[in-house]
């Protein structure tokens, strides 16, 4: 991992889903190698919108991003072999999980990913057994994604991400619907995936995450403008703030 190696690059970034009405408004950001940032901001501050611009979802009408030099277009994807490297290694956990899950049990939504890279049906299943032990998801292999509660679809969202070994990882309000053990299991495994050197963004409202997790925080508002930047420290001592931006 290089500390110093620029991932993505935003330059002036606009999004607009219906003309005139913007969703992302002028952003202009880095995120380096191994970095962890965290996105805080109130509802419909674009959190959403600035990951899938980040996962190469959504392309922004003015501005420029680039991951590793490369400019995010959608004629850049339509080169396969950039599409391949890119989804290998840039992954992200939506926020409304539903539309992720699409293969018949949740077995075979684990093993979709490791299908397509390649990987030998031994392989699989191995890999299968220990990404489904460490999410103690073991007892739904066998069943439809379909008729899971909303925490255990998002278990087995994130694993079918995570189960590709990726090196970027894009997370929309991951505590979301999580029972307190799970949160504590999931912010511990997110813990061991940064001193991995993953890099890790991260939008999210639950502020039990915001104290230690965060190299650097990007605040938005409700203009969906990042309106600061900085560690938890500089951005939560300033109480009026963030009782501006919506935040307390
Ligand atoms: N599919 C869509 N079509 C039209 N407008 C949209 C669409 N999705 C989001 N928006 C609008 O874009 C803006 C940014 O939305 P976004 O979902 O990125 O915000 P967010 O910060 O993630 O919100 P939340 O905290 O509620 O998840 C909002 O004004 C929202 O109404």
């Amino acid at each position: 991992m290089d500390r110093s190696k620029i991932l993505f690059k935003l330059v002036d970034v606009s999004f607009y889903y219906v003309p005139e009405r913007v969703a992302l408004n002028s952003v202009s950001i880095e995120v380096k190698e191994g970095e962890s940032i965290g996105i805080l901001g109130p509802n419909g501050s674009g959190k959403s919108t600035l990951l899938k611009i980040l996962d190469g979802l959504l392309f922004p009408q003015r501005g420029k991003i680039f991951f590793e030099g490369k400019e995010l277009t959608e004629k850049n994807f339509e080169d396969p072999s950039f599409n391949r490297y890119f989804r290998r290694k840039v992954v992200l956990l939506f926020q409304n999980v539903d539309a992720m899950l699409f293969s018949p049990t949740v077995r075979d939504e684990l093993a979709f990913g490791l299908f397509q890279i390649g990987y030998s049906d031994s392989e699989i299943e191995n890999k299968i057994m220990e990404c489904s032990r460490k999410f103690r998801i073991e007892k739904l292999l066998n069943r439809s994604p379909f008729q899971l509660s909303e925490g255990e679809k998002k278990k087995v969202a994130l694993a079918s991400l995570l189960i590709i070994d990726p090196d970027v990882i894009l997370l929309d309000e991951p505590t979301n619907e999580l029972d307190p053990r799970s949160v504590r299991e999931l912010l511990s495994y997110i813990k061991e995936l940064r001193t991995a050197g993953k890099t890790i963004v991260t939008a999210t409202h639950d502020l039990q995450m915001v104290n230690g997790f965060f190299d650097r925080i990007f605040v938005m508002n409700e203009e969906k403008k990042i309106v600061k930047v900085g560690d938890y420290e500089t951005i939560f001592s300033d109480r009026e703030f963030l009782k501006e931006v919506n935040l307390i």
